[in-house]
């Protein structure tokens, strides 16, 4: 295949090609990228009096533990606090543990930060310690502190303590505990709400992220981090936790942005779309902040009248929603010296807006696009009077139905087999240039064939049948201004959906092929495009030249979904250094990066020879990024 290479850019690659879809969802936010450790930790949207109320903590040494509905709550927000009875006549250690998201890595290089609420519901003449620890199933412990007590303590008071592990187990089989001794306690009572347990964030942001999903360490030591995916903006809070959820639920319990912000103790908590307790721990402006230490930038989504089990708001109730997205917008770019909302994010810490260019009006509701005619004319009416300089973006089908006003962007998702997206890597060729824009949100290859099985993690062939979407995506940036792989983070221990693009467990982070192809897409995805010979259609061979006209480097990615190897000559209208690199994806198509084979494909780099007209053999099943000077 010969493929030559136009000297003139055809556009420039658009601010924001490259970024990442988010949603809480497969514990991606809590129990994932949100560094708090303890599972069910204020007892959030639960039943008082049940034993499911008490998931993820366990008694221990035989002391009673009901999580009670509170007559002194510690917030209202939070109106469940856990009760402890010590039983007369024991002795030894007694109380008990939480066992975090499906485990707790406990690493002696950290220093854990705990706290929790106590208070005694009755005065006692109680004096006593509780030892706080981080010890394995089985006893064994790892880090711990002691606290004292008080009987007389009898409203809400918060204990902190720095836990600091002497050795690091490989196992993540371990409790977070607190313990009194049963003789010392005998017969009393102890109310506590509200724990915490971090390990140390990325970029020490308090009530952050983990390290190890925000930064992916491989195997090999190096590091792949979400921020070296380089990503250029962030698309929150959803998806379909974005949407009121259905099994009738009511509206109230949709996500709203006011209700995550503030204080932890003053968070409800929400049942998510997925089947779990959203903490909201990770609330909206931990979002910003993750935006701000990724050097993101939102693509922030508002809730725009619809639930997933079909119903719409009518038209005549949609004033109070509007003013709750006007608000959420003012929250995130208002003025903090008029604004009441921007002043609440200044009072939070961050004066300063946070940037923002896009808005998308609601999530897939070409599930409900004829409310959409009505819903979209009044947020987008609205929105666009009181932002003019935002976008808004609609998430029906483009055109249909025709809305007013006409959007300018719109939002496509597309679940598919590799197959198709191999055919349809001219997708966006062939769509008007009438001043519409296009955000690829939400795109897998989620199955090999049609009668397929769903995967369970990325493979060589699904990866590759996505880069070479990509590459028409690059073609066709011009109108396609942002693309995003869809789900981006998976809790390998509970999980509502497969494939995704990164894996993890208490861990570790196992980054999948897919992942690697993002990457090398958004590190290396230049600043313009240059347009050179068409691959076949439907073929197997696809490339997509760009130039980094700052670093006047020459970006060729090539990708060969065939299962053998494919020489390639490429006619430059520049010289080039000699000296070049190529960086390479390959493997077997059925080969994935997984808990049980963590990098079993990790892209390898080496020097190749580049000339104005250069030689360059496509291995089978492979994706390649050559990079060489223009000089
Ligand atoms: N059904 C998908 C589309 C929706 O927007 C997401 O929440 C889901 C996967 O992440």
């Amino acid at each position: 295949t010969v493929v030559t290479v136009n000297g003139s850019a055809s556009h420039i690659t658009p601010r924001l090609l490259y970024g990442q879809m988010f949603e809480a969802q497969l514990f991606s936010g809590d129990g994932g990228i949100y560094a708090e450790m303890l599972q069910n930790r204020a007892f959030q949207q639960v039943t008082s009096n049940t034993t499911t109320a008490l998931y993820a903590w366990n008694t221990i040494n035989g002391a009673g533990l009901n999580v009670i509905a509170d007559p002194l709550p510690v917030s209202s927000a939070l109106p469940n606090s856990l009760q402890l009875t010590i039983p007369e006549g024991a002795s030894g250690p007694i109380g008990f543990g939480n066992e975090g998201y499906y485990g707790i890595q406990i690493n002696s290089g950290w220093t854990y930060n705990a706290s929790f609420y106590y208070k005694f519901p009755v005065t006692s003449s109680f004096k006593g310690a509780a030892t706080i620890a981080l010890q394995s199933a089985e006893g064994q412990v790892y880090a711990s502190a002691s606290v004292s007590l008080i009987g007389s303590q009898t409203t809400w008071s918060k204990v902190f303590v720095n836990l600091r592990p002497m050795s690091s187990p490989m196992s993540t089989a371990n409790n977070f505990t607190v313990t009194l001794n049963a003789a010392e306690a005998a017969g009393e009572t102890i109310d506590f709400a509200m724990f915490s347990l971090f390990p140390p964030t990325f970029k020490g942001r308090a009530n952050g992220l983990r390290i190890d999903i925000a930064t992916v360490r491989d195997n090999l030591g190096g590091s792949v981090t979400l921020y070296e995916m380089k990503p250029s903006f962030f698309r929150l809070p959803g998806g379909n936790n974005l949407v009121r959820i259905s099994q009738g639920q009511t509206w109230a319990t949709r996500w709203q942005w006011n209700a995550t912000v503030g204080p932890l103790v003053d968070r409800p908590g929400r049942m998510g779309d997925w089947g779990y307790i959203n903490t909201d721990g990770l609330g909206f402006l931990e979002y910003m902040y993750l935006c701000e230490d990724m050097e993101m930038e939102p693509i922030m989504a508002i809730w725009a009248g619809y639930s997933l089990d079909g119903e719409s708001l009518p038209d005549d109730v949609l004033d109070p929603y509007i003013q709750q997205a006007i608000d959420q917008i003012n929250f995130v770019i208002g003025d903090s010296t008029v604004n009441k909302y921007a002043a609440l994010r200044a009072s939070l810490g961050h004066p300063e807006p946070f940037p923002l260019t896009y808005v998308e009006i609601g999530n897939e509701d070409f599930f409900a696009s004829e409310s959409y005619i009505y819903r979209w004319r009044y947020f987008a009416g609205n929105l666009t009077a009181a932002f003019p300089q935002l976008r808004f973006i609609a998430t029906t089908y483009p055109f249909n139905p025709i809305l007013d006003p006409v959007p300018l962007q719109y939002d496509n998702h597309v679940y598919q087999t590799a197959g198709w997206f191999i055919e349809n890597a001219f997708y966006y060729d062939s769509f008007e240039r009438n001043g519409t824009y296009y955000f690829q949100g939400e795109y897998a290859a989620v199955s090999l064939n049609a009668s397929g099985d769903g995967l369970m993690y990325p493979t060589i062939e699904s990866s590759i049948a996505e880069a070479a979407y990509m590459t028409g995506l690059e073609r066709n940036s011009d109108i396609v201004f942002a693309a995003s792989y869809a789900p981006l983070l998976m809790n390998v221990a509970n999980y509502q959906w497969t494939p995704n693009l990164v894996a993890f467990d208490a861990s570790k982070v196992y980054p999948s092929t897919s992942y690697y192809v993002q990457q090398l897409f958004s590190a290396n995805r230049g600043t313009e495009y240059l347009p050179s010979t068409l691959p076949t259609y439907n073929g197997t061979l696809y490339w997509s030249v760009t130039r980094d006209s700052s670093a006047s480097t020459v970006l060729i990615k090539i990708v060969n979904a065939d299962s053998t190897s494919s020489p390639m000559t490429f006619n430059l209208p520049f010289e080039v250094a000699s000296a070049g690199f190529a960086t390479v994806l390959t493997g077997p198509p059925t080969a994935s990066n997984s808990p049980t084979t963590p990098d079993a494909i990790v892209p390898i780099t080496s020097p190749i020879t580049f000339a104005k007209s250069f030689n360059f053999t496509a291995a089978a099943y492979s994706v390649t990024v050559l990079t060489a000077q223009i000089v």
